[in-house]
């Protein structure tokens, strides 16, 4: 079975003009494939580049060489060749991004927060909502909270917010950056389910993933980024 997203020999530099132009190498020759319906966890010590990985993957941080292709029956996306404005249509429809901290807009409400990914497709205002609130019900946050702006919420209930956001699209590739890090075990239970039904409807998901408890129950695969990603500085190695 084809691959749906394959990475090919992927480079990544992050140079720091305001600190005379120090090169910081964090990605050298990363190659990957994931498929349909796998979760694949990127396994690695601290710094070593993978929430780097996953903002290229979503369009934050350019590449410098290599490739990223997502493949669908009737064609493929280079994600490393895409225009600036094209990138709004592949988050929308293709790139689903459950980030760590949640992207807090002034006076926008919980509910609508997790609706908008359907609204941006043009989903009916009313059936937006109801999924929304069944997600949102589903991950324990009390109801009382769904028409507040989630600024002041806490730290598990603005994680259970971004995650009902990624998930709601139902997006073919799913990043998740640490989604249960701040969860309580009744939650981090709902969400390994939410993970192993993305599976079955065929979504691949990449992911990162620091609790081991959760790590075994959802992961297909863990890539060692160690073997493929080295964080030094120019000073110090030249490749
Ligand atoms: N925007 C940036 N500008 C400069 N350097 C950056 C930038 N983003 C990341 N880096 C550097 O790239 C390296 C990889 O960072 P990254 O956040 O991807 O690591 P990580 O493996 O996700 O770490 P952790 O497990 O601690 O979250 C680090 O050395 C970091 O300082």
């Amino acid at each position: 079975m084809k691959a749906l997203l394959t990475i090919e020999k992927l480079h990544k530099d992050f140079v720091l003009h305001g600190q005379g132009g120090i090169a910081i190498k964090v990605m050298h020759d990363l190659s990957l494939e994931l498929h349909r319906g796998e979760c694949l966890v990127l396994a690695g010590r601290s710094g070593i580049g993978k929430s780097t990985l996953l903002k290229m993957l979503h369009g934050n941080y350019l590449a410098e060489r290599g490739s990223i292709r997502i493949h669908f029956d009737d064609g493929l996306l280079e994600l490393t060749d895409l225009p600036t404005h094209a990138w709004h249509r592949v988050r929308r429809d293709v790139v689903g991004y459950v980030s760590q901290f949640l992207r807090v807009v002034p006076r926008v409400s919980a509910r609508e927060v997790v609706m908008e990914p359907l609204l941006a497709r043009g989903a009916y205002a009313q059936d937006a909502r109801q999924r929304a609130e069944t997600l949102l019900a589903r991950l324990n946050l009390p109801e009382r909270l769904w028409s507040l702006p989630p600024g002041t919420f806490s730290g598990g209930e603005q994680q259970r917010v971004n995650i009902a956001e990624g998930f709601i699209g139902e997006h073919p590739l799913l990043l998740l950056d640490e989604p249960t890090a701040s969860l309580d075990a009744t939650n981090r239970d709902v969400v390994v389910e939410m993970i192993s039904e993305a599976k079955a409807r065929g979504c691949a998901l990449l992911g990162i993933c620091h609790d081991e408890d959760v790590r075994s129950r959802v992961a297909d695969r863990l890539l060692p980024l160690d073997e493929h990603l080295m964080a030094r500085t120019s000073s110090q190695e030249t490749f």
